[in-house]
């Protein structure tokens, strides 16, 4: 994968008693010298206002561009665009993958889910960027979804779409990276692995090594 789609996605934690912030300005400070491999998604809750989420990505930006660590924001294309963002990510209940590429232009960095090599094929024809591909296992971060598509599922996509980056989410731990990496993973995209960890600059460091 080249500098345009880093290896480990650090997806924000938003939920009610969560600092966001305090995750990403660990993560950027634990990765100095191995920033090429990071990219910040900034993910809010649905009923955070625009504002809000606005504010967040301003935010996330204030301490990504320094050390020149990519920002995308999940489903709000507006926001993504006010913020100067790097590009934006999209999945079936956002706006389709060709118009939000319209909208962002061709310069920006496009993900778009993905679950079937038929969802992977139509989203790359629509001009995504990389393809997030799960859920890999089940998690407690997101409700209401599908099953798990395990490893194997993530390489059925990977292999019908070899020239576009895969990067996998859900449930995706340390321990998982070799092996998702076998199945054709570029990367991975976790929100857990590195929130919910007692030391999040460490988490984001092992997971870089782990992506090495
Ligand atoms: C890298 C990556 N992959 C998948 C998703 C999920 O996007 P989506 O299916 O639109 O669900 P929400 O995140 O919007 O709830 C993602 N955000 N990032
Ligand atoms: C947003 C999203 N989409 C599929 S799984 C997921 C959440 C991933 O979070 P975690 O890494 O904690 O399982
Ligand atoms: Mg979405």
């Amino acid at each position: 994968m080249g500098c345009a789609v880093p290896r480990l996605h650090l997806v924000t934690d938003c939920r009610a008693g969560r600092d966001a912030l305090a995750v990403v300005q660990a993560a950027v400070a634990a990765g100095w010298g191995v920033h090429r491999g990071l990219l910040v998604q900034v993910r809010v809750e649905d009923d955070t206002t625009d504002r809000a989420a606005y504010e967040l990505t301003c935010d996330v930006l204030a301490v990504c561009r320094p050390a020149a660590v990519p920002v995308l924001v999940n489903d709000r294309l507006h926001v993504a665009l006010a913020a100067g963002a790097d590009g934006a990510h999209v999945g079936a209940d956002d706006l389709p993958v060709a118009a939000a590429r319209r909208v962002l232009g061709p310069g920006a960095v496009l993900g778009a889910t993905c679950r079937t090599p038929q969802d992977a094929t139509a989203a790359v024809a629509g001009g995504a960027t990389y393809l997030g591909v799960g859920p890999f296992r089940a998690t407690t971060t997101k409700r209401g979804l599908p099953a798990p598509i395990g490893a194997a599922g993530v390489a059925a996509v990977a292999a019908a779409e070899p020239a576009t980056p895969v990067v996998a989410i859900g449930g995706v731990a340390c321990d998982d990276v070799a092996g998702l990496r076998a199945a054709g993973a570029a990367g991975v995209a976790v929100v857990g692995a590195v929130a919910n960890a007692a030391d999040p600059g460490r988490a984001v460091v092992e997971l870089l090594a782990a992506l090495a």
